[in-house]
């Protein structure tokens, strides 16, 4: 890192030809005499402005990131007696930015939310940030998240605070982020980690990292023994071994009891030999143990298989990436003791739909939380993007769009953090059955919400939100994998159908119009 001195506007002024050039970017003093070669957007263009303040010219074409980033390279000063106009993001802060953050942290009141949850939040953030870089490096090149990362994730209790509060939390993980006790950790906590791992801004890696334990480590403590339990329930929480949820089949989407793959026990009774697919399976590729949704001659059951050599997991290539992990999955007479049985042989169904309800308010979380980057970026470059002489917020159709996407979110975010409050007095059985429809609800509205966001964010971003560099980086992203969110876990039909079925269920029959 050069010495950083103070220089005056004119001392700058004389550093304005090719091999001897700099420039101000909001009070700061930058030489870019042997990266003006390397700039992506061309030498030229640089030395045209050697010597000048470019603060409108840089932010008008690069997100702040590309500044954190190449600071310690470039930045040789400051300018005298000036002070910097624009605040520089740091690890683990809070947006200012209208509606950027959740109402309690743009200062409003809450009945959910404490002094604990803003600890949390701060600490989990800056983990979070701290590995930004690595994670949007890792999604470009489709790397799936480190055992290293993994596993440091799991010693912050980063992995834990994403499965929730449960009998683990002081038994076997002792730390969270922001000093939080383990006792004091509830779904509010919960909801803020999902929320802090779609901020990632990688959206195949986000999944790479929650998206196979989170959904496939529930049946295991809620069905398995506890032999089986006291085994995997640490190595996955502490981040030594991978787990991952594998119900759907080629031939079978949201319709699980069409699934095909058999479970055959062996003559002694001790084992199944299973064979079938599984596909679309997240984490997959990399994961050491698999919730397996199969057929048993008493019904669908959940197994806990273990990697071996006769199962086989292939990468399908999908929207997102492959940091995510995303497999195609070959089980081909692989042997499973009986004890393996999460819940009971032939109900399988009922842990699955068990898990699907959280499942479903975990995407929930997510997919908000990417539809309020998303429009943080909007409301951010509708400030600074200037067209035929006028700000982009100067517009009305613009200034529309903004409260469009602000009201579908505020809407389901609200809604979300009543069933967050629901389930924080209910059992694990009771949230499964009268959360069911709705959370099915919420979710089919947090995603139409996302599509709608997703739309309107590209209309504003126009050209750069079809880019996958640059200032539309993140909205080119959402728009291109919400998607996942919309099918996975229950499609918005099913989701939308299953809701107003379960109010079926308790529609009384003596009322009329
Ligand atoms: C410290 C100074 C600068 C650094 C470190 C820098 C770095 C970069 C980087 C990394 C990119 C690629 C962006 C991406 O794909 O995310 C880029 C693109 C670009 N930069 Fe710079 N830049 C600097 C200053 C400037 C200035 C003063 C201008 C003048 C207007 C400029 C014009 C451009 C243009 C036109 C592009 C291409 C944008 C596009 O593809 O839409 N840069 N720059």
């Amino acid at each position: 890192m050069p010495e950083l001195k103070t220089y005056t506007r004119e001392e700058v002024k004389k550093h304005s030809v090719e091999g001897d050039a700099w420039i101000i970017i909001d009070a700061e003093v930058y030489n870019i005499s042997t990266f003006a070669d390397l700039h992506p957007g061309g030498a030229q263009i640089l030395y045209e402005l050697a010597g000048k303040d470019v603060t409108d010219e840089f932010y008008g074409l690069h997100r702040q990131d590309v500044l954190i980033k190449y600071a310690p390279r470039l930045k040789i000063g400051t300018i005298a007696n000036e002070e910097p106009s624009i605040k520089i993001a740091q690890p683990g802060d809070f947006s200012t930015v209208p509606y950027a953050e959740p109402s309690f942290w743009m200062g409003f009141h809450s009945p959910y939310f404490t002094e604990s949850h803003t600890k949390f939040r701060t600490a989990i953030r800056k983990i979070y940030d701290g590995i930004k870089e690595e994670a949007q490096q890792s999604e470009e090149m489709g790397k799936a998240p480190s055992k290293e990362l993994y596993r440091m994730l799991g010693e912050e209790g980063v992995l834990a605070s994403q499965i929730g509060p449960g009998p683990w939390m002081g038994k076997v993980i002792k730390k969270l982020p922001g000093g939080v006790k383990p006792e004091e950790f509830d779904f509010f906590h919960e909801l803020i980690a999902h929320q802090e791992n779609a901020r990632l801004g990688a959206p195949g890696f986000c999944d790479g990292i929650s998206s196979g334990y989170v959904i496939g480590l529930p049946p295991v403590f809620h069905g398995g023994s506890d032999a089986l339990k006291a085994k995997v329930v640490p190595e996955v929480l502490l981040g030594r071994k991978r787990i991952c949820l594998a119900i759907t089949e080629p031939t079978t989407g949201s319709d699980v009891s069409s699934i095909r793959c058999s479970a055959k026990r062996t003559a002694d009774g001790k084992h199944f030999i299973v064979n079938g697919v599984k596909k679309w399976i997240t984490n997959g590729t990399f994961a050491d143990y698999f919730s397996v949704a199969v057929k048993t001659e008493k019904g669908i059951t959940m197994l806990l298989i273990e990697r071996d050599d006769n199962v086989e997991t292939k990468a399908i290539k999908t929207s997102y990436g492959a940091s995510a992990g995303t497999s195609y999955i070959t089980f081909e007479n692989v042997k499973v003791p009986v004890e393996n049985i999460l819940g009971e042989e032939g109900k399988g169904f009922f842990v699955i739909m068990a898990n699907f309800c959280k499942e479903r308010w975990y995407i929930c979380a997510a997919i908000n939380a990417g539809s309020r980057s998303v429009i943080e970026d909007c409301f951010k470059w509708a400030n600074q993007r200037k067209v035929f002489g006028k700000r982009l917020i100067d517009q009305p159709v613009i200034r529309n769009k903004l409260a469009s996407m602000i009201s579908e979110l505020e809407a389901v975010e609200n809604w979300h953090e009543n069933l967050t409050y629901q389930m924080s007095k209910m059992s694990y059985f009771e949230m499964a059955t009268q959360l069911l429809g709705p959370v099915a609800l919420l979710k089919y509205r947090s995603t139409r919400a996302a599509h709608n966001i997703a739309d309107d964010a590209s209309q504003i971003f126009g050209g750069r939100a079809i880019t996958k560099t640059g200032m539309g980086k993140n909205v080119e992203a959402f728009h291109r994998t919400y998607k996942f969110a919309a099918i996975l876990g229950g499609s918005e039909e099913i989701m939308a159908d299953l809701g107003i079925n379960q109010a079926m269920r308790i529609f009384p029959k003596d009322s009329k119009l």
